[in-house]
C-alpha cells in the first residue's frame, strides 16, 4: 500500500511538475491518483510555504530549490504527543552552543515527541521543526528551524534521530504521519529559519518582526487555502449523491405508480441541495479570503500589521465553520445514499475522513472560534471607546442603540437578521464577561465563564460573514450572466440563507422582530424552492466538472451504470479470488465437526 502510494505520489507531482501546472489543476489532478492523501501533501502543503514565509532571501535561495526540485522532502513538525493547540508549550529544545555555533535539540520527556507530521514517517528526510529557542540562558518561544533527519542517499536516519511512523486512523491511512525524538541533535545556527527572529554567532537573540504572531504565518494560510479545499471535497460529494439520487428509485408513494427517482423526494432535497449552495458558498467565500490574505500580506510587506488581527480572526472562524459545515454535509450526503453510501467504492467514506480530519488539524474548530471570539470581545470594546471598527465588523455599530432590528425576509433583510444576531450574541457575551467580573471573578476565569457564548457568538458572526460575502458575490458574478443562470444561482444563494435562517429561528427571534408567521413563511419558501431547483439539480452537479477518474466513485460515475459499477468492485475484492476461503478448511469446518 505505502508503495503504491509512493509511486502514485511521485507521478503526479512529477508529472505535474514537467507540466508546470497551477494549483487548482494540481488538486484536481491530484485527486485523480490518490483516494485519500498522498505522503506529499506536507511537503508542498506547509514545508515548502514555510520556507518562503519564515526564512530569509540567503536561506530561501539555499532551501527552495532543493525542495522545489524535490532533492530534499519535507513535512512541518509542530505538534508533540502532549502539545497540538497550545503552541507556547511545546516541549521540544533548540538550545543554542555559542562555541560551535550550532543549535542542540532535544525532545527531552515522550511528551515531546513530535507527533502527527504527514510524510514524517517513512518519506520525509527533512522537516520544519517548531522547538523553543534558547540562547544565554533566556528562552524566546516557539521558533521554526529546518531539520534534516534521514541521510539523503540512504534514507537512514541520522544518529541522534528517532522516527517512525505514527500507526493506523481513521481516515489518513496514506498520509504517513510520523513522530520524531531528538536525543542531543545538532544542528547548525544557519538552520534557525532567521526572516522572523535571529540568533548571531555570539548567541545575541535579535527580533526582526514588529509581530509576535508571524511564526504562525504557515497555519494562516493553511487555513484560508483549506477554506477552498472544503467547498471542493463538498462538491464532489454532493456530486456523487445527487448523481446516485437520480439513478436511484426506491418505494411507492403512489400505488399506480412506478417507483420514483428518491431525488423527488422533498426530504431527499432538503439534504442535499443546500450541499450544493454551501459548496458554492464556500468558494466564494474562499476566494474573498484569499484576497483579503494577500492585501494583509502586502500591507506587511510595508511594514503595516494592523488589518492582521482582523485576517487571524476571519481565517480562525471560516477555517474552523468551513470543515464543521463540510464534515456535517458530507456525512449527510452519505445518508443519503444509503447502504451504498458506506461502500469504499463510493469514495463517500474517503471523503469523509479527510473533511472530518480538516476539522481538527490547523487548528482545533473550539480552539480557533475562540481565537475569533477574543477579537470580536475586543472590538466591542473598542466600539464602546469610540474607536473605528474594522469592515467585516461594521454591522456591530447597528447594536449601540440596543433597538430590535426589524424583520424583512427579502435576501437583504435575512443578511441583516445574520448580522443582528451575531451583534447580540457578542453584545450578550461581553454583558456576560462584565457580570462575572462584577461578582468578584477576575477577567479570565470570567472569560472561561463565557466561553460556551463565545463560541456561539463566533460561529454567529462567520455566518453572517458567509452569508454577505456569498449574496454580495453572487450578485456581482451573476450580473454579467445570461437571465437563466442568474436566476439558478440566486436560487442557490437564497436557498443557502433561507436554510440557516430556519436552523436559527431562536436567534432570530431573540434579536430581531421575527414571528412565527414569519417562521411559517420561511418554511413555504424553502419547501418552494427545492422543488424549482430540482429539474437543475443534475446540471447544478455537472457543472462542477469532475472527472470521474477524480469522483473515484461507484455511485457518481457520469454514465450512471452505479450496480454494474457496484458489482465490479465487488469482484475485485481479494476475498473473491477463490470461491471457497481457506479458513474454511482451517477454523470452520473442524468447529461444525466439533474438533476445535
Ligand atoms: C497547495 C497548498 C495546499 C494547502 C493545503 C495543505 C494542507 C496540509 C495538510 C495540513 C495537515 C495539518 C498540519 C497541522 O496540523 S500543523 C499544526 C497546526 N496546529 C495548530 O493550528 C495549533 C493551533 N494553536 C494555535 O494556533 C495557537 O496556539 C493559538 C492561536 C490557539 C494560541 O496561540 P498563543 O497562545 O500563542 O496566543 P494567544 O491565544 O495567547 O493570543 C495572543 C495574541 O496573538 C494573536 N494570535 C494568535 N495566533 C495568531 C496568528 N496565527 N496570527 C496572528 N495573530 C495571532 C491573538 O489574536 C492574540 O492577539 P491579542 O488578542 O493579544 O491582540
Ligand atoms: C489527520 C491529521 C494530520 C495532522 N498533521 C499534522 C502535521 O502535519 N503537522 C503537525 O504539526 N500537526 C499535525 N496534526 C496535529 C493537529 O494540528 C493537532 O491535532 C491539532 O492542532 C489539535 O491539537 P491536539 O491534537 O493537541 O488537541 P487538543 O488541543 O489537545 O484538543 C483536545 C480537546 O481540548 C480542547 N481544547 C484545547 N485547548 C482548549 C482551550 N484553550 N479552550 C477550550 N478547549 C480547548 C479542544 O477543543 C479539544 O476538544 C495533524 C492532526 C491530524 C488529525
Amino acid at each position: 500500500m505505502y508503495g503504491q502510494i509512493v509511486r502514485d505520489g511521485l507521478v503526479n507531482v512529477t508529472g505535474i511538475e514537467d507540466l508546470g501546472l497551477t494549483s487548482p489543476v494540481l488538486q484536481r489532478t491530484s485527486d485523480a491518483f490518490f483516494k485519500e492523501i498522498s505522503p506529499f501533501l506536507l511537503h508542498f502543503g506547509m514545508f515548502v510555504p514555510t520556507i518562503i514565509g519564515q526564512c530569509t532571501p540567503e536561506q530561501q535561495a539555499k532551501w527552495l530549490p532543493l525542495a522545489m526540485d524535490l532533492k530534499i522532502i519535507g513535512t512541518y513538525a509542530q505538534t508533540e504527543l502532549g502539545h497540538g493547540t497550545f503552541i507556547r508549550g511545546l516541549e521540544t529544545t533548540a538550545t543554542y552552543d555559542a562555541s560551535t555555533e550550532q543549535f542542540i535539540l532535544k525532545t527531552p520527556k515522550l511528551s515531546s515527541y513530535k507527533w502527527w507530521a504527514g510524510g514524517l514517517g517513512k518519506t520525509a528526510n527533512h522537516c520544519i521543526v517548531l522547538a523553543q529557542l534558547y540562547t544565554k540562558g533566556v528562552c524566546h518561544g516557539p521558533h521554526p528551524f529546518i531539520v534534516q533527519i534521514r541521510d539523503t542517499e540512504t534514507h537512514m536516519p541520522l544518529p541522534g534521530i528517532k522516527v517512525g511512523e505514527i500507526g493506523p486512523k481513521l481516515g489518513f491511512n496514506t498520509a504517513d504521519n510520523g513522530f520524531l525524538g531528538f536525543e542531543d541533535f545538532r544542528i547548525p545556527r544557519e538552520n534557525l529559519m532567521m526572516k522572523n527572529a535571529q540568533v548571531t554567532k555570539d548567541g545575541t537573540y535579535v527580533k526582526v518582526a514588529r509581530h509576535g504572531k508571524l511564526t504562525y504565518g504557515t497555519m494562516v494560510f493553511v487555513r484560508v487555502m483549506l477554506v477552498s479545499d472544503m467547498a471542493y471535497c463538498l462538491a464532489k460529494a454532493v456530486t456523487i449523491a445527487v448523481r446516485y439520487s437520480a439513478v436511484r428509485r426506491q418505494s411507492q408513494p403512489k400505488p399506480d405508480q412506478p417507483e420514483p427517482q428518491v431525488l423527488d423526494y422533498l426530504t431527499q432535497q432538503h439534504k442535499l441541495f443546500i450541499c450544493i449552495s454551501t459548496a458554492h458558498a464556500m468558494k466564494l467565500t474562499s476566494t474573498w479570503l484569499w484576497n483579503t490574505f494577500t492585501g494583509v500580506l502586502a500591507d506587511m510587506r510595508d511594514g503595516n500589521t494592523d488589518t492582521l488581527p482582523e485576517l487571524h480572526a476571519l481565517s480562525s472562524c471560516l477555517k474552523a465553520i468551513s470543515t464543521s459545515d463540510t464534515s456535517a454535509l458530507i456525512e449527510q450526503c452519505r445518508f443519503a445514499c444509503g447502504g451504498h453510501g458506506y461502500m469504499y467504492s463510493s469514495n463517500l467514506p474517503a471523503l469523509y475522513s479527510f473533511a472530518t480530519a480538516t476539522r481538527t488539524y490547523e487548528g482545533d474548530y473550539t480552539v480557533l472560534l475562540l481565537q475569533t471570539a477574543r477579537f470580536l470581545v475586543k472590538s466591542w470594546e473598542q466600539m464602546d471607546e469610540g474607536k473605528p471598527l474594522t469592515p467585516t465588523l461594521a454591522y456591530l455599530e447597528q447594536s449601540r442603540n440596543g433597538s430590535q432590528v426589524s424583520w424583512d425576509d427579502s435576501p437583504e433583510g435575512i443578511v441583516r437578521g445574520f448580522d443582528a444576531v451575531a451583534a447580540g450574541r457578542i453584545g450578550a457575551c461581553v454583558k456576560s464577561i462584565r457580570k462575572h467580573i462584577n461578582n468578584g471573578m477576575d477577567y479570565e476565569d470570567a472569560w472561561q465563564m463565557t466561553t460556551v457564548q463565545l463560541v456561539g457568538a463566533a460561529e454567529a458572526h462567520c455566518r453572517a460573514v458567509i452569508c454577505r460575502v456569498y449574496r454580495d458575490e453572487t450578485a456581482r458574478l451573476t450580473a454579467g450572466c445570461s437571465p437563466g443562470v442568474k436566476a439558478v444561482l440566486d436560487q442557490l444563494s437564497t436557498l443557502y440563507l433561507l436554510y440557516w435562517a430556519l436552523e436559527r429561528t431562536g436567534d432570530l427571534l431573540r434579536f430581531s422582530s421575527l414571528s412565527e408567521r414569519d417562521i411559517e413563511n420561511l418554511q413555504a419558501r424553502y419547501e418552494a424552492l427545492l422543488l424549482k431547483i430540482r429539474p437543475n439539480a443534475v446540471g447544478l452537479v455537472d457543472a462542477f466538472d469532475f472527472r470521474d477518474e477524480v469522483l473515484m466513485s461507484t455511485l457518481g460515475s457520469y454514465d450512471g451504470r452505479v450496480y454494474e459499477r457496484l458489482m465490479e468492485e465487488a469482484l475485485k475484492t481479494p476475498l473473491n479470488r477463490e470461491p471457497v476461503s481457506d479458513s474454511f478448511h482451517k477454523y470452520i469446518k473442524p468447529m461444525m465437526q466439533g474438533k476445535l
